[in-house]
């Protein structure tokens, strides 16, 4: 798989010390809130379980699975909820773990879907942020890096459902996914 990728962008080890800064600066944030942490699948899973290790707190984990790139490179405009959440979340505090924003489009339906259940307050952890993506306002609270207008994968994130498994974030060649 290696010899997809273009270039490194974010190493293993970078990408650890990412998730220890995040995961303290949310744990001293949410002390004695006991939160409920939704990772969104299938991508931040990864990232997901690396960081709520360096949180010395009470927490909730749970998970929701909408799609919207249908393993492409590009938004369908179309954000689907493919899992629901199994807490109700009405009245308490919810962090959002996302693998990386782009148009904003996943975030907003999510966002959106919270407050209507009446979630006391709603906070976003993304490792990725790639604001050059964006086509709907959408923020994070807790940002690991800014990414470049590029496609990335690993480290959960994917191309057709690959590459997830590599343990850093680099830039597919475009050979790959061009012309499909
Ligand atoms: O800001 P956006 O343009 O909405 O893109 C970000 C979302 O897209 C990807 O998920 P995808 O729909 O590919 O599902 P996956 O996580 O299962 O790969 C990624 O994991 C984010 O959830
Ligand atoms: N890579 C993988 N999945 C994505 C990306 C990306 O750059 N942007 C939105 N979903
Ligand atoms: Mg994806």
């Amino acid at each position: 798989m290696d010899n997809d990728i273009e270039r490194v962008l974010y190493s293993e080890e970078t990408i650890k010390e990412a998730c220890q800064r995040l995961g303290h600066q949310m744990a001293h944030d949410y002390q004695d809130k006991n939160p409920i942490i939704v990772g969104v699948l299938k991508g931040a899973v990864l990232f997901m379980t690396d960081v709520i290790r360096e949180m010395d707190i009470l927490a909730e984990l749970d998970f929701i699975d909408v799609s919207s790139y249908n393993g492409g490179t590009a938004s369908s405009g179309e954000v689907k909820l493919v899992h629901d959440l199994s807490i109700d979340v009405a009245d308490r505090d919810i962090i959002l773990v996302e693998d990386i924003i782009d148009t904003g489009r996943t975030l907003k339906f999510m966002q959106d879907l919270l407050k209507e259940r009446h979630a006391h307050s709603i906070k976003v952890c993304t490792l990725l942020d790639k604001p050059s993506g964006r086509v709907v306002e959408a923020k994070a609270d807790y940002v690991g890096f800014i990414v470049p207008n590029e496609f990335v994968v690993g480290y959960g994130l994917d191309y057709g459902d690959q590459y997830r498994n590599l343990p850093y974030v680099g830039v597919l060649k475009p050979e790959i996914y061009e012309n499909k």
